[in-house]
């Protein structure tokens, strides 16, 4: 069984680098990742194109540069880009078209597809190939989510993800939720599933996303994202290499690119701590930590009551202002 796995450490984890990444640290990147056999590399920013404002973060370097120079380095992997409508535009998908990106992931709420579905059809249109993100998916079962990924799947989405973007997934209910989609969609479109490590789970969740029928899986070098970080590639590929599962990536080269190419660009390790945990156990965002850090330094209050309150909330994706509401409010409390 051959599983296609793709890397979001240089989207993903822009949140954790508070969307700081260079030219330089990009193709170094992208050039060991590449050379390992990673066959996807996502570049963005943390928030998909046009993310880079004064609600999500500034990027540093303009992002369709990042693009550019990732499509030029890599020579065997595929270039991808994240997209959420109404963050960015048509014009920014058909710039990172031209940029050299070949695969266009456009994300949406769980239970919001049905705004993905022009941007789907500009997307075949350029002739890029297609994937679609149902974000938050431990908000909602199943069955439901499998309607939405009807929807996706019919405007031209050649693979849905299951994204488990608080890391709020536990074991079966990833399993179920992947076999609900698989059944929904049969030939039409692949599953994918993305995940986090707000719980520790992100290979044990992936794995089980393999067996209820996932094609596609993503991780990150080195846990490389929001949160505790997403799914460990290196990792995940040592397991597959023991359950006889093909990725393609070399295990060693993928552990050498990870101690020696990408820790030296993250800001620090994506850790398992308390705030991580919280978004977690409590269903929160996981691009919503480094605004809690933040948030909890500017008002003094707890970053771990901001994430429970946004958790209480139900918070989604877009909604990072409401994150400055609930710390004024512990403030003035
Ligand atoms: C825009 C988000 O960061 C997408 C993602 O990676 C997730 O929901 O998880
Ligand atoms: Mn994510």
């Amino acid at each position: 069984m051959y599983i296609r796995v793709t890397d979001s450490s240089l989207r993903d984890g822009s949140h954790a680098k508070r969307h700081q990444f260079t030219v330089a640290e990009v193709t170094a990147v992208v050039a060991a990742l590449d050379a390992a056999g990673v066959p996807v590399i996502e570049v963005t920013h943390g928030d998909g194109l046009g993310g880079s404002s004064f609600t999500y973060g500034r990027s540093r370097t303009p992002e369709q540069e990042l693009i550019k120079a990732a499509a030029e380095t890599a020579t065997n992997a595929k270039i991808a880009f994240l997209m959420l409508p109404g963050i960015g535009l048509f014009d920014d998908i058909r710039a990172a078209a031209g940029n050299g990106a070949t695969v266009c992931r456009i994300a949406s709420h769980c239970t919001e597809a049905d705004i993905t579905e022009q941007h789907f059809g500009l997307a075949r249109e350029l002739g890029l190939e297609t994937v679609g993100f149902l974000m938050m998916a431990h908000s909602q079962p199943p069955l439901e989510l499998a309607k939405q990924a009807r929807i996706m799947a019919d405007a031209g989405c050649q693979c849905v993800y299951v994204v488990d973007s608080a890391g709020a997934l536990v074991l079966d209910q990833v399993g179920d939720r992947v076999a609900a989609l698989v059944a929904e969609l049969g030939a039409d479109a692949q599953v994918g599933f993305h995940g986090h490590e707000n719980l520790g789970l992100g290979v044990a969740n992936s794995v089980l996303a393999v067996r209820a029928g996932a094609k596609q899986i993503d991780g990150s070098t080195r846990r490389f994202g929001a949160g505790a970080g997403n799914t460990p590639v290196e990792a995940f590929v040592g397991v597959c290499d023991k359950l006889g599962i093909r990725t393609g990536i070399d295990f060693f080269a993928i552990v050498d690119a990870a101690e020696d190419v990408v820790r030296p660009v993250m800001p620090d390790e994506c850790k398992l701590d308390r705030l991580a945990l919280i978004m977690g156990y409590a269903g929160v965002y996981s691009s919503f930590l480094t605004h809690a850090y933040a948030l909890a330094q500017r008002y003094q209050v707890s970053g771990a009551e901001i994430l429970v309150k946004a958790g209480e909330r139900r918070l989604v994706g877009g909604q990072e202002d409401q994150l400055i509401d609930i710390a004024v409010e512990l403030s003035n409390r």
